[in-house]
């Protein structure tokens, strides 16, 4: 699979530090990386907006296509720092729309990655992979009143490439099966799954797994999505066979 799997979630705050790390080619690479990063509309606009990345606008727009997030959600946001996808649903699920304050929902971030606390966001630090940190994520979502059922999964979740085609493709296809296979079990029926994934072998195999898994399959390639990366979005709707916890 030809993965360009470009991270953009850095923002970057000190342009000399990337390029001072770099051999001769990789300062030119950075260099030109940095000065599109730096033009990049969507890298201004986060900063203004007070996002940790620009993949907010990702979410953004899938939310605002697809009308994903409601009040009063349970939203769980798989491979979530820097925190940006927290941070948007976070503003939606304010009555306000502020980053802090009454928050009408839940929020839970889970990543192998430590991640900046956000107001009101519950952060799991751990490998969405092994058991006992799902056992986290379940713990996370207990009551006294029972199990909390989730209305939307939305991952964000890469995992570090290795450049071989055939490692990377089931490296990616495992983040987004375990997805799948989380949401069966604890979403509502009518709940939705956002996941990332990118183009190549794999892909169609994956599509074919969100078929049999939901009444309503989306593809998306919001505009915040480097169009020169392999990288695409899948939103699945209304669980085809509930799986009872
Ligand atoms: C592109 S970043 C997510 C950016 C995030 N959505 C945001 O808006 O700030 C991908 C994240 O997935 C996380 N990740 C990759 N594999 C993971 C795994 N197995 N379990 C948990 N997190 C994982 C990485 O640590 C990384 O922080």
């Amino acid at each position: 699979m030809k993965v360009n799997a470009k991270s953009d979630h850095k923002l970057l705050p000190k342009v000399t530090k990337v390029v001072a790390k770099g051999d001769a080619k990789g300062k030119k690479v950075n260099k030109a990386w940095l000065h599109d990063h730096i033009n990049d509309p969507y890298v201004k606009q986060a900063r203004k907006e007070g996002y940790r990345a620009r993949a907010a606008f990702k979410l953004k727009e899938m939310d605002e296509t697809l009308g994903l997030i409601k009040p009063g959600d349970c939203v769980v946001d798989l491979g979530s720092t820097p925190g940006a996808w927290s941070q948007y649903v976070r503003r939606k699920l304010s009555p306000t729309g502020a980053a802090v304050g009454a928050l009408n929902g839940r929020i839970i971030g889970l990543d192998l990655l430590p991640m900046e606390p956000i107001e009101g966001v519950v952060f799991i630090q751990g490998d969405f992979r092994e058991p006992e940190v799902l056992a986290k994520l379940e713990q996370a979502l207990s009551t006294e009143k029972g199990p909390v059922k989730v209305d939307l999964v939305i991952s964000d979740m890469a995992p570090n490439l290795s450049g071989i085609e055939s490692a990377d493709a089931a490296r990616i296809a495992h983040l987004v099966e375990l997805a799948v296979e989380f949401a069966q079990t604890r979403m509502k029926p009518d709940g939705a799954l956002v996941v990332k994934l990118f183009h190549g072998s794999g892909y169609d195999d994956l599509v074919k797994l969100f078929q049999a898994s939901f009444k309503v399959v989306k593809r998306m390639k919001p505009k915040a999505s480097r169009p020169n990366s392999s990288e695409t979005f899948l939103v699945g709707r209304g669980l085809k066979n509930v799986t009872p916890v």
